[in-house]
């Protein structure tokens, strides 16, 4: 299925807004975990088990996997959310960029090793680097857009002519010239919401995954406030660390569903 199309259906049958973020870090996992050969895979997939009916997405962190050697503990996750929570999209999210050819090879790497629906890119090498993600017409190319973290003003700040800046460049390309299949996507940090709202103005309904809530201290009601669409719907918004860590102990699954519950609902009052 498009990974648009199943974003949606989520949206609805879900009634969520809230992606959870895979991020699993063995240092903060409870004991009971510690050193197994499979603790990965076992704190995630008990973390998606709790929180699936919570969720419009999942968005496990290519990173935190390959740092641990555990690439095949990822493909087993994203297998076990597809059979196990069918209509639940997986946004890979590995920020890749680099020329074509490469591309073409993490383009397979995450659609086809992995099985992922969506990944987040990088458009800094411009449109020829986002291509061979593109020709997956059915699944997901989520573009950095304005990140979360302080630095991001650095560069997506910048006035590329007219007093337009960076970011709004990023987000006017994709939503006019990129996005043909109507797969594209942006990321705007819920740190924010002010350039949220700018984004949306610029992309009409166009879907936004917005990290930054919870451990990185973005504002709920901003966030959703700017970035929601004319249906209420339109985003994506990620919560990681605070989720995944919301306990510490045997019953870290049921904590970590409380809090989604929390989130969900704290998002869902501003829609
Ligand atoms: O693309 C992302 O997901 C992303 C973009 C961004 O601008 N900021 C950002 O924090 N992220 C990711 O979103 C997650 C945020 O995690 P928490 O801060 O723990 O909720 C991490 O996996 C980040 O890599």
């Amino acid at each position: 299925m498009h990974f648009m199309t199943a974003l949606r259906a989520a949206w609805r049958a879900r009634n969520s807004l809230l992606c959870v973020g895979l991020d699993p870090d063995p240092a903060r996992f409870p004991a009971h975990l510690h050193g197994q050969p499979d603790a990965i895979f076992r704190f995630c997939s008990e973390i998606v088990d709790a929180t699936a009916d919570l969720v419009c997405c999942f968005k496990p962190q290519i990173a935190y996997f390959a740092a641990q050697r555990a690439e095949d503990q990822l493909e087993a996750l994203i297998a076990h959310i597809h059979a196990r929570h069918p209509g639940t999209p997986v946004i890979l999210d590995a920020k890749r960029g680099d020329i074509g050819s490469t591309a073409g090879q993490y383009a397979v790497e995450a659609f086809e090793r992995f099985g992922a629906d969506a990944i987040t890119v990088n458009p800094y090498m411009g449109r020829d680097s986002v291509e061979p993600y593109l020709e997956y017409a059915d699944k997901g190319v989520i573009l950095l857009c304005r990140t979360s973290n302080p630095g991001g003003s650095d560069l997506q700040f910048l006035d590329v002519g007219g007093g337009e800046r960076l970011f709004e460049r990023v987000a006017r390309l994709v939503a006019d010239e990129w996005n043909a299949s109507g797969n594209c996507s942006l990321v705007v940090g819920a740190t924010f919401p002010n350039e949220i709202a700018r984004v949306r103005e610029l992309v009409g309904d166009l879907p936004l995954l917005v990290p930054g809530i919870g451990a990185q201290g973005g504002d709920i009601a901003a966030t959703v406030e700017a970035g929601r669409s004319a249906d209420g719907t339109g985003l994506m918004i990620n919560s990681s660390r605070a989720i995944l860590y919301a306990g510490a102990d045997h019953d870290f699954a049921a904590a970590a569903r409380r809090a989604a519950l929390d989130t969900r609902d704290a998002i869902n009052r501003h829609r």
